[in-house]
């Protein structure tokens, strides 16, 4: 199988990076992988206990991301929705593999009107604050902002994608 870049699609809980992912793994026909899978049980309790995750509780994650990115861009690609909030961890992950990223961008007003509306999610608005302070804005990659449907958003990153292989090419 061909290696290929995984695709990121980051930023803070409830920006959309599930939604936007899985709609665009399927219009790619790759593989969609959500981070929120790879959290350790004692991450989940805290996170739903309403306690922010530290650095030190994001490091087996993001190992077990990192070996993830390595097996999926060695196997024709895929895309994975990541919070990926700092750019140490984005770095850690960068290493594995190629990865192209795309951030979603949003007020935190907005966030916060999405989260309170979702249902069945362990996570909800409470941590939105910490998400932000730990936000580092990645100066690369296609920042898009939230404030468009989940299928213009989409087209937007095909079209980022397309561009990026016609200027690699
Ligand atoms: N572009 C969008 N426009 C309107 N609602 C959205 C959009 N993207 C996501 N949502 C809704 O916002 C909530 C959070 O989205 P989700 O994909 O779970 O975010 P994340 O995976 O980043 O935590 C969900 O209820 C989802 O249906
Ligand atoms: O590093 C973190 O603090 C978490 O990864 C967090 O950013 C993530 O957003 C949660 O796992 C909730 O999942 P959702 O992003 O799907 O709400």
């Amino acid at each position: 199988m061909a290696i290929a870049p995984v695709i990121i699609v980051m930023g803070v809980s409830g920006s959309g990076k599930s939604t936007v992912g899985s709609l665009l793994a399927q219009q790619l026909q790759v593989p969609f992988h959500d981070a929120d899978d790879f959290h350790s049980p004692a991450n989940i309790a805290k996170m739903a206990g309403g306690t922010p995750l530290t650095d030190e509780d994001r490091q087996g994650w993001l190992e077990a991301l990192a070996a993830g990115i390595r097996e999926w861009s060695q196997n024709g690609g895929a895309v994975l929705a990541c919070s990926a909030l700092k750019e140490s961890y984005r770095q850690q992950l960068m290493a594995s593999g190629p990865v192209t990223w795309v951030f979603l961008d949003g007020t935190e007003e907005l966030v916060r009107q999405r989260l309170t509306n979702r249902e069945g999610h362990y996570m909800g608005s409470a941590l939105l604050s910490s998400q932000f302070e730990a936000l580092e804005r990645p100066a690369y990659g296609l920042r898009l902002p939230i404030d468009n449907t989940p299928p213009d958003l989409v087209g937007r990153i095909v079209a980022y994608l397309e561009q990026e292989k016609g200027s690699a090419r």
